[in-house]
């Protein structure tokens, strides 16, 4: 009789006789008859476990021998260990607890910033106004103090009353009114002032990572996103934010209470007070591991949220793409990625959170009745008595609590401290040189422009390059026009001349000057651009065309430009002129084409660039519109073959 191994489930095997089975799933109703055996096997909506009714299986009538009953243990075995294996994964350290940083983009990938560093900044943040974190440091430790003592008195007047000290249990309630009150009024001051801290540090931190970033070269901005940077500036900080009012505060505030506690403690009974002392450095060492754990957590969030953040600014600046590709659920799909990341972690911070607490509960009732054990052995022999042992009982709470409340905002110290490492990190980055260098000024600009040899590569595609030994002169009073293929490199000319990134090789002369040795701001002061998008910030149309522009101008010069543009006609047709609202979407193309121009003419540039600026414009508006003034016009239009970049001379 020849038997065949067939598959019931991994790893289980079952011989059978010239009979192939296969289980397909843990669950369903499995059912098997074999025509010529009399094998028949019900599984009925149960997990595969069930021994009876495997073990009752029969082949051709005989019973299952010896090697299936060696399956049938292999079976048993395979079970239990996938549940010790189970279990070992979802118990804490286990595999589950890992948290993935899988497709986070980390384009700059944080250091690690200790508390100290990190608390170390921020005072640098907030030193200019430290009258404010002295005098709520005062208030904590005055707060503190009342509100350790309360206790103590609170016993002492009961059992005064009790034993009938008249003058005793009176003093004992004046002290107290005078703690509950000084410790009210002091709480308030110490809450309005750590706030006013926080406020003052948010402020400043967005401040300085804001300059920073605004000073940044424009390659920084090919490498990083939108949605990224508004993440670090907007949650990121607020996250940092709870520090000074909240974590800093309460953490301080339960280590003198604590530390107050302990001392009380000890003094009352020794034996007492360091068996309440070993639950909580118990409590302590838990409480870093979970620590550790919620800033690698935050740290992780951050970037989940940031990548989230990226995801939807893109959907909506690009809505009308979605909407005309109907791709919305594609959208909802790729944000819904983030979201459950997002939702894993929280998760895994939520289950962290459960063993914490779970552990301080069980270490606090242990500790409670361990005191009142121990306690009540000790009344029972006279070394305490019932009052001392209630004071016990009340401080050893006290003290058990602030280790919860130090463990708790030590925690939320700790996701803070982890979000604030790519703040701090891009804080630190130093400005473009173009911000540092002392460039000179010219008397006057000529317009003489010369690209000698010049080659270029994008720093985001060092292999692919633009331009290669490229030579170029513009003479003052020229209008020239470069033609290209589209992707041929004439923006990246117009991008070099205007020094948004610096040639890997080769110079750039204005007026027979090294480009790069002028004073940057000067030069731009001097040119009218317009590129191929122009965008308009949500502002009116009057101030998107004053927008830049350093001499005075008047509403009349405004108007001037805008008819030279060929658009005073059409603003003058909007609901409020001048004064209507504008953003990038509330114009056609060729509309925010024109006052594009309009802008760039009001500078009364030495050199104008128009990088395909009138490309939406029809032919008889791009008829109209007037560009005299400038000394020299480079010009991209667009034909049907090509590119063209014109440069003209006055
Ligand atoms: N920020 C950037 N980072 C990396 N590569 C870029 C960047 N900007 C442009 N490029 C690449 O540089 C090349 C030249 O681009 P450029 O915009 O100068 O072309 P163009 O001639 O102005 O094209 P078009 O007429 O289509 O506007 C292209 O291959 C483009 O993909």
């Amino acid at each position: 009789m020849s038997s065949t191994l067939c598959n019931l489930h991994p790893p289980f095997t079952f011989p059978i006789q010239q009979t192939r089975i296969s289980l397909k799933s843990h669950y369903r109703i499995d059912l098997f008859r074999h025509k010529n055996s009399q094998l028949q096997f019900f599984n009925s909506n149960r997990r595969f476990h069930h021994h009876s009714s495997i073990k009752s299986v029969s082949v051709n009538g005989y019973p299952v021998k010896k090697e299936e009953e060696g399956s049938l243990k292999r079976y048993e075995e395979g079970w239990l260990k996938k549940w010790v294996e189970f279990v070992r994964y979802i118990l804490p350290g286990g595999e589950w607890w890992r948290l993935s940083n899988e497709g986070v983009d980390g384009v700059i990938v944080a250091k690690p910033v200790t508390v100290l560093v990190a608390l170390k900044r921020m005072w640098e943040l907030i030193a200019q106004d430290r009258w404010v974190i002295f005098t709520a440091f005062a208030a904590l430790i005055l707060a503190a103090l009342s509100e350790i003592s309360i206790p103590h008195y609170l016993t002492a007047s009961i059992f005064a009353a009790q034993s009938s000290k008249i003058a005793v249990f009176h003093q004992n309630v004046r002290l107290l009114v005078l703690l509950c009150i000084t410790a009210g009024i002091c709480s308030g001051v110490r809450g309005a002032l750590f706030g006013i801290a926080n406020m003052i540090l948010v402020k400043r931190m967005r401040e300085q990572l804001y300059s920073t970033l605004l000073l940044q070269d424009i390659s920084f901005f090919d490498s990083e996103t939108v949605g990224g940077l508004t993440s670090r500036l907007g949650s990121d900080c607020q996250q940092v934010s709870r520090v000074m009012g909240n974590d800093l505060n309460l953490i301080f505030r339960n280590v003198l209470q604590g530390t107050g506690a302990l001392v009380y403690l000890l003094i009352l009974s020794r034996p007492l007070g360091l068996c309440i002392l070993a639950t909580c450095v118990t409590l302590s060492t838990i409480m870093v591991i979970y620590g550790r754990y919620q800033k690698q957590s935050a740290k992780l969030i951050q970037e989940i949220t940031a990548s989230a953040n990226e995801v939807a600014q893109e959907a909506f600046s690009l809505m009308r793409t979605v909407r005309v590709y109907g791709t919305e659920q594609q959208e909802l799909g790729r944000y819904r990625k983030w979201l459950e990341k997002l939702a894993g972690i929280s998760l895994r911070q939520s289950a962290a959170h459960g063993v914490w607490s779970f552990s301080f509960h069980t270490l606090y009732h242990s500790a409670q009745v361990i005191a009142v054990l121990m306690g009540g052995m000790s009344i029972l022999a006279g070394h305490i008595t019932a009052e001392q042992l209630t004071k016990f009982i009340l401080y050893s709470e006290w003290l058990i609590y602030s280790t919860w409340w130090i463990g708790d905002n030590l925690s939320s110290l700790m996701q803070s401290v982890g979000a604030s490492e790519k703040v701090f990190q891009l804080m630190d980055l130093s400005p473009s040189d173009q911000f540092t260098a002392k460039g000179s000024k010219l008397q006057r600009l000529m317009g003489r422009i010369e690209f000698r040899d010049v080659s270029f590569h994008y720093p985001s595609r060092p292999e692919v390059p633009v331009l290669q030994h490229f030579d170029f002169v513009v003479c003052p009073g020229e209008v020239v026009a470069i033609a290209g293929l589209s992707g041929s490199g004439k923006s990246t000319v117009v991008n070099l001349l205007l020094r948004l990134y610096e040639p890997t090789n080769g110079e750039i002369l204005i007026d027979g000057y090294l480009l790069k040795e002028l004073d940057i701001k000067w030069f731009r002061e001097r040119i009218g651009y317009v590129g191929q998008e122009p965008r308009l910030f949500r502002m009116d149309i009057g101030s998107n065309i004053r927008y830049g522009c350093s001499r005075d101008v008047s509403q009349r010069d405004v108007e001037w430009a805008a008819k030279q543009a060929f658009a005073h006609d059409f603003i003058l047709s909007l609901p409020n002129g001048y004064q209507t609202l504008v953003d990038d979407d509330l114009l056609s193309g060729g509309q925010k084409q024109r006052i594009a121009i309009a802008r760039a003419l009001l500078r009364d540039p030495s050199l104008l660039i128009l990088d395909e600026a009138t490309s939406a414009l029809d032919a008889e508006s791009e008829h109209y519109v007037k560009v005299e003034k400038p000394n020299i016009l480079v010009k991209t239009v667009h034909n049907l073959y090509s590119n063209l970049l014109l440069l003209h001379c006055k």
